[in-house]
């Protein structure tokens, strides 16, 4: 899967922008302000629907614009739009035609981001983690998505029934049913995806640095040792004095630890880009492994936080993946003479909220940078 053209209008600073993007690495760079990480951004609303987090989606309609669309033809599935009103509703038109679900959307574009935020990998909560670890359950298990569904739905009434002070045991029990089989069904796919990535993290992470001693483990969200029935119902007078389940597959976690020790409490800023972009390599290594799906990839910032040779490490894992790349950079400097294919790596200067320069490296474009 990959982005043949995009066309982007209404995105904040940006002017209206038609660009062919190469079908491996994309690199934007430009001053602070010019506009690089709203055009990446472009790319994740139009993939996702959605901008980096809430707020983001929220103010990412321009404040000269009407309605905010981006488009563009992609291999493998041909139009895609997305367009979104000032009031928060939204379309999306694959090959001119609603689209049914955004899972289906997920499905077919699987896209991975890293930007600042995505640190919260190590330094936020679980929930984070359990974001990361379920991007890849979905794609890789196929039932997962409706057992997530379900699940949710059985949490939910579980929860509502707790706070209400009257509980009908009959309608509990119903709901703890579907609870508990989601869950160990949800569990099941995640450990058995943890097996298979695990291997694969360590050996993109070994190709990124010299750090040897990064360990995941996943904790499943109730004593390891015991059934989740028995849990329950030896937690069911404290679920019902505070509301809501304290056991199951909504708190499990996914640890990452340097010798036994939280990986943020002792990675430096930089090893700590580095195990977060190894994570998400290796999903989408993985990912294309199996299913011969290619992700594409939005990075701002690449160089941020890291010296030029992990730059170059970086650079050459992300070419050897075969992904196609959305990364933006202050300075071009740094992803001039990294590559192995130069001719394939297409350079994009923004300036003001527009693109002011294309050419793509290797071919005499020196005077360009
Ligand atoms: N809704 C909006 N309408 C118009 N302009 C906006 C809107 N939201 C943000 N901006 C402006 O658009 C620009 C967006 O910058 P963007 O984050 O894309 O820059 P960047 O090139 O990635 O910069 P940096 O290198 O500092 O990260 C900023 O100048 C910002 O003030």
């Amino acid at each position: 899967m990959s982005i043949r053209t995009l066309s982007i209008n209404g995105v904040r600073n940006l002017e209206s922008i038609d660009l062919s993007p190469s079908g491996t690495i994309n690199v934007f760079f430009g001053e602070n302000g010019s506009g690089k990480t709203s055009i990446i951004e472009s790319v994740h609303l139009l993939a996702m629907t959605r901008s980096f987090n809430q707020a983001r989606t929220r103010t990412a309609l321009s404040l000269d614009a009407d309605s905010l669309e981006v488009s563009g033809d992609l291999t493998d599935l041909g139009s895609l739009s997305y367009h979104r009103e000032p009031n928060g509703k939204y379309r999306v038109l694959i090959n001119h035609k609603p689209v049914q679900s955004i899972s289906t959307l997920a499905h077919s574009v699987p896209t991975q981001l890293i930007y600042s935020g995505t640190f919260s990998l190590l330094e936020g909560s679980p929930s984070d983690r359990r974001k990361f670890l379920d991007w890849g359950v979905f794609h890789e298990s196929e039932g997962f998505l409706e057992d997530w569904r379900l699940f949710q739905k059985c949490l939910k009434n579980r929860n509502s029934l707790l706070r209400s002070g009257k509980i009908d045991r009959s309608e509990l029990q119903v709901w703890e049913r579907g609870f508990i089989d989601t869950s160990v069904r949800i569990d099941q796919a995640r450990k058995e995806y943890l097996a298979i990535f695990s291997p694969v993290f360590k050996d993109i992470l070994s190709q990124l640095t010299d750090l040897e001693s990064v360990e995941l483990s996943y904790s499943r969200g109730w004593d390891k040792t015991r059934e989740l029935a028995d849990v329950l119902e030896s937690q069911k007078a404290r679920d019902c004095k505070i509301g809501y389940t304290q056991a199951g597959p909504q708190r499990a976690d996914l640890r990452i630890r340097v010798n036994r020790l939280n990986a943020v409490d002792v990675l430096s800023r930089g090893q700590q880009k580095l195990v977060i972009c190894a994570l998400k390599i290796a999903q989408s290594a993985l990912l294309q492994s199996q299913v011969t799906q290619p992700t594409i990839f939005l990075i701002d910032d690449l160089p941020s936080e890291l010296d030029e040779r992990h730059i170059k490490k970086l650079c050459r894992l992300l070419e050897n993946i075969g992904c196609q790349v959305f990364m933006t950079a202050v300075e071009s400097a740094p992803l001039v003479k990294i590559w192995q294919q130069p001719e394939q790596v297409r350079m994009f200067h923004v300036e003001h909220g527009s693109v002011s320069k294309v050419f793509n490296l290797g071919e005499n474009n020196d005077r360009k940078l």
